[in-house]
């Protein structure tokens, strides 16, 4: 994790370099153009004017990189973007000679008001440099070593008196503007890595949030959704209905005899049968919107939204006989005709536009259920088709 926050700091970095290439590829020329015109009367035009050129031609270069940059950025390996970072401090280095090379060059050592402005030139490009580089501190010290260093050793040798000056004050503010950056570098790339260690524990809290989240609506033996959160989701299903005018079924199911089957395979073989009926149920009610829940012990629920009382009884009967296919052997089921695994369905439907509340639905659905019960089991009773008092709770 730390070695991956640190890659994400450094790619941070480089994008910082990156971004100040239009502010860098505009000072250098006009830094260039302000030397020329102080160094014009004294040095020869032609070369200077190539010399200007050729910050000029750095400036394009560095621009040109920029755009390679920006056009690459998304397809650049995590691995490669060091190589960006060592590119941009080669042209840093390059613009860095250039202006050694102009000021050994064009400046003429004998006169010490010219070996002075060296000192001061070098101190206002660093200076620059510090805001343009300061995001990497390997990227400022390409720039001032290469146009501090040469011109310094130069100067302090053959300028007189004015060059030892010139050089003490390059060396002592080049020293000041390094520590000074050093001490801002580093506290600006613990802050990028704070916040990429932040954005990592919110994303890692997200993730156990939402775990937590689906362990507290699911079963824990059948994984499937636990009674809170079915409860919770008939009353938002119930008001989604209401809105889109749309209708509702609800089946409760429980398995028969079950008792008796815990009593002659035991616990743990009971465990499984559930496991087995909650899969096969998952299997069957595969509609977006469906929603299985373990409703209690051995009893199970599942919301049809928009399923008409036709379609709900259907299904339920389709489950009921699937299940009873399934031939789970039940050797004490009371139904002796089968002795297997069979369930008994109760379902009830809200038609659109129908206002009742999540308690009064439930208790429809398991008044058929009874009464599937009642008559015998391993059937599929509608509520809507009991001779009873209609509730409206
Ligand atoms: N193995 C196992 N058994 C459970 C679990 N939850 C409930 N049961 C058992 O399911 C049985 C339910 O028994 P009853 O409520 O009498 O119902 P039944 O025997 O299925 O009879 P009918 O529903 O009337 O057909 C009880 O023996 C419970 O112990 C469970 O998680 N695992």
């Amino acid at each position: 994790m730390k070695e991956s926050i640190a890659r994400l700091t450094q790619i941070e970095v480089i994008d910082l370099l990156y971004k100040q290439t239009w502010r860098v590829a505009i000072a250098h020329p006009v830094s260039a153009l302000l030397f020329l015109f102080w160094i014009l009367p004294v040095a020869n035009h032609t070369s200077l004017y190539q010399w200007f050129c050729a910050v000029l031609l750095l400036s394009i270069l560095r621009l040109s990189l920029f755009f390679m940059y920006k056009t690459q950025r998304k397809k650049i390996d995590k691995q490669q973007f060091q190589y960006w970072k060592y590119a941009w401090m080669g042209v840093s280095a390059l613009a860095g000679f250039a202006y050694s090379f102009a000021f050994i060059s064009f400046v003429p050592m004998d006169k010490p008001e010219y070996v002075m402005s060296i000192g001061l030139f070098i101190i206002m490009l660093s200076s620059i440099a510090c805001v343009g580089f300061g995001a990497s501190y390997l990227s400022l010290l390409s720039f001032i070593i290469p146009i501090a260093v040469p011109s310094t050793i130069h100067i302090a040798i053959y300028g007189g008196y004015a060059g030892y000056i010139s050089s003490l004050c390059i060396v002592f503010f080049s020293g000041i503007v390094l520590s000074l950056v050093r001490t801002v570098n580093a506290a600006f790339k613990k802050s990028i890595s704070l916040n990429h260690q932040h954005s990592h524990e919110i994303e890692k809290r997200k993730i156990v949030e939402h775990q937590l989240q689906e362990i507290s609506r699911r079963d824990g033996l059948t994984g499937l959704f636990n009674r809170r959160y079915f409860d919770e989701m008939l009353t938002t299903e119930i008001g989604r209905a209401y809105r889109n005018h749309s209708s509702l079924s609800l089946i409760i199911l429980d398995v028969d005899h079950f008792k008796e089957y815990n009593d002659h395979y035991g616990h743990v073989a009971g465990d499984n049968c559930l496991i087995n009926i909650a899969q096969h149920l998952s299997d069957l009610a595969k509609r977006k919107g469906d929603l299985i829940a373990r409703y209690g012990g051995e009893e199970f629920a599942i919301i049809l939204p928009n399923i008409d009382a036709k379609g709900a009884f259907n299904f339920a009967e389709k489950l009921q006989l699937s299940i009873q296919e399934k031939r789970i052997p039940h050797a004490t089921s009371k139904l002796t005709y089968l002795q297997s695994i069979t369930i008994s369905v109760g379902v009830t439907t809200l038609p659109p536009l129908s206002k009742l509340s999540s308690d009064a639905l439930i208790n429809r659905a398991d008044k058929a259920l009874y009464e599937a019960k009642r008559q015998g089991r391993n059937r599929v009773k509608y509520y809507e088709s009991l001779n009873v008092d209609q509730d409206t709770a």
